[in-house]
C-alpha cells in the first residue's frame, strides 16, 4: 500500500537540496553550478550527501531522476533539479511542488510518439490519422513508454478511448520491430534513436518539451528559515549565468564627432543598441610629451549582442565605420531582481517585504 504524504515537514536542521546522482544529467548539473560559482564537493562517489562550500547550510543528496521528485513531494528534500519531463511524470498536480525555475537549459529534449515508418503504421502522417485507424476497442493501440502518467493524460486530451500502455526500462525503440508494441512514447533529443529504429515522429504527436529545472517543496519554502534565501541566490547566480551565456560583449574602435553621435550611429541599429543602450568611451594616446591625450575623432564603444547575432553585428559595426572589434565573453549579468523570484513570491502569497533579503 503507497504510504500517505505526512501532513507536517519532516523535522531536521539542516536544509537538503537534490541532484540526479547518474544518468545524462548528473554531470550537466553539477557543471552548471560549477558555472554559478558553486562547487559541490563529493567526498567519494559512492557517497550520497555533499555539500557547497558557498552554501553550508545546503546539504546536496544524489538521487535517480525519479526519487528526487518523489522526495520533494514528500519533503525529505527541499530543493531539486531535475528535467521537467520527471516533474510531469512523478509529481503531477502535486500542489506541494513549486517549479522556481523553468529553463535551466541543459538537458534540452522532448516527449513524443515514434511511430514505425513501416507496415500497419507506415501511412500514418497525424494523431488524427493515428486515432481514427487505430483507436479501436478491438484491439486497442499498445503504447510503450516509461511515461504512463504523462501518457494518459495525453491520449486522453486527444480523445483516445482504447489505449493500452505498455513499460520497459529502456532500449524502448526496438518495442515495435519486435512486435512488443505498436508505437513508443519517449524522449527525443538528437532523433537518431528514432531514426536508426525505423521510427518517426507524426504532426501533433509531440506530447511535451522538457529541460532541467529547479524544483521546491511549497510547505518548505515557507516553514524552512533560510530556504527562500538560498533560493533567491540561487536564481540570482543562475540568471546571471544563463543571462550571460546568451551574449558576447564587442568593443570597437568607431569614427565619429562625439559621444553622442557614435551613439546615436549604433542606436540607429536594432542589433547594437546593447541590453541598456551602448557605452561610449574616448580613446587616449600617448602624446608627443608622453602624456595621455584624448584622440579626436575616435570612440571606443561596447555593445553586448546575442551570441548567434555576431557576425551580423561586426558587419553592422564595420558598415557604420567601426573597426578592431574585439569579442569578448561575459561571465554574468546580474540584473536587478530575477524575474523569476517575483513570480516565486506571487506563487507562495508573499510580498516583497516579507522575505528580507539581501
Ligand atoms: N536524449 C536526451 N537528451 C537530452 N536529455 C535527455 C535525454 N534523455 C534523457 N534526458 C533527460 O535526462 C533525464 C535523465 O535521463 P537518463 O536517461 O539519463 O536517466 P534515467 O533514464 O532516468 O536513468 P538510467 O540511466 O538509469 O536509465 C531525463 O529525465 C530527461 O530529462
Ligand atoms: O533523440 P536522441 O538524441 O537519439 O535521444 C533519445 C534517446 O535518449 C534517451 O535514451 P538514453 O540514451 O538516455 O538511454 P536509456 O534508454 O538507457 O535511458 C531516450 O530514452 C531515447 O532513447
Ligand atoms: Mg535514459
Amino acid at each position: 500500500m503507497p504510504l500517505k504524504k505526512p501532513t507536517s515537514l519532516p523535522e531536521r536542521d539542516t536544509l537538503r537540496m537534490a541532484l540526479p546522482s547518474k544518468g545524462r544529467m548528473a554531470e550537466d548539473t553539477l557543471q552548471l553550478l560549477r558555472d554559478c560559482q558553486l562547487n559541490v564537493v563529493k567526498p567519494n562517489p559512492r557517497q550520497y550527501v555533499a555539500g557547497i562550500s558557498q552554501l553550508p547550510e545546503l546539504e546536496v543528496w544524489f538521487q535517480r531522476a525519479t526519487d528526487v521528485v518523489r522526495k520533494l513531494a514528500y519533503g525529505d528534500v527541499d530543493l531539486g533539479i531535475v528535467g521537467a519531463d520527471m516533474v510531469a511524470e512523478i509529481g503531477a498536480g502535486d500542489p506541494d511542488l513549486v517549479v522556481v525555475h523553468d529553463g535551466l537549459r541543459f538537458g534540452q529534449c522532448h516527449l513524443a510518439l515514434g511511430v514505425p515508418n513501416t507496415g500497419r503504421f507506415a501511412g500514418v502522417e497525424s494523431l488524427d490519422d493515428l486515432r481514427a485507424r487505430f483507436d479501436r476497442a478491438e484491439a486497442p493501440l499498445r503504447v510503450v513508454t516509461g511515461y504512463h502518467n504523462v501518457a494518459q493524460r495525453f491520449f486522453e486530451a486527444n480523445g483516445f478511448r482504447h489505449v493500452a500502455l505498455l513499460s520497459a526500462d529502456g532500449a524502448l525503440e526496438a518495442a515495435p520491430a519486435m512486435g512488443f508494441a505498436d508505437i513508443i512514447l519517449d524522449l527525443v533529443s538528437s532523433g537518431v534513436t528514432l531514426r536508426e529504429n525505423n521510427l518517426r515522429e507524426i504532426e501533433g504527436g509531440r506530447v511535451m518539451s522538457s529541460q532541467g529545472v529547479l524544483v521546491a517543496n511549497r510547505r518548505a519554502l515557507l516553514q524552512r528559515p533560510r530556504l527562500l534565501e538560498i533560493v533567491h541566490e540561487l536564481l540570482e547566480r543562475l540568471d546571471a549565468h544563463l543571462s550571460a551565456n546568451e551574449f558576447y560583449s564587442l568593443v570597437a574602435n568607431m569614427r565619429g564627432e562625439s559621444e553622442a553621435q557614435v551613439a546615436e550611429l549604433l542606436l540607429s541599429s536594432e542589433l547594437l543598441g546593447g541590453l541598456q543602450g551602448p557605452t561610449i568611451s574616448p580613446v587616449i594616446t600617448r602624446g608627443p610629451d608622453g602624456r595621455g591625450a584624448v584622440q579626436h575623432g575616435f570612440y571606443a564603444a561596447q555593445v553586448c549582442v546575442p551570441k548567434k547575432q555576431l557576425y551580423p553585428a561586426i558587419k553592422e559595426i564595420r558598415k557604420l565605420g567601426g573597426s578592431g572589434v574585439l569579442t569578448l565573453p561575459i561571465m554574468y549579468i546580474f540584473d536587478d531582481e530575477p524575474r523569476r523570484w517575483h513570480s516565486l513570491l506571487e506563487t507562495l502569497n508573499l510580498a516583497p517585504a516579507d522575505v528580507p533579503v539581501q
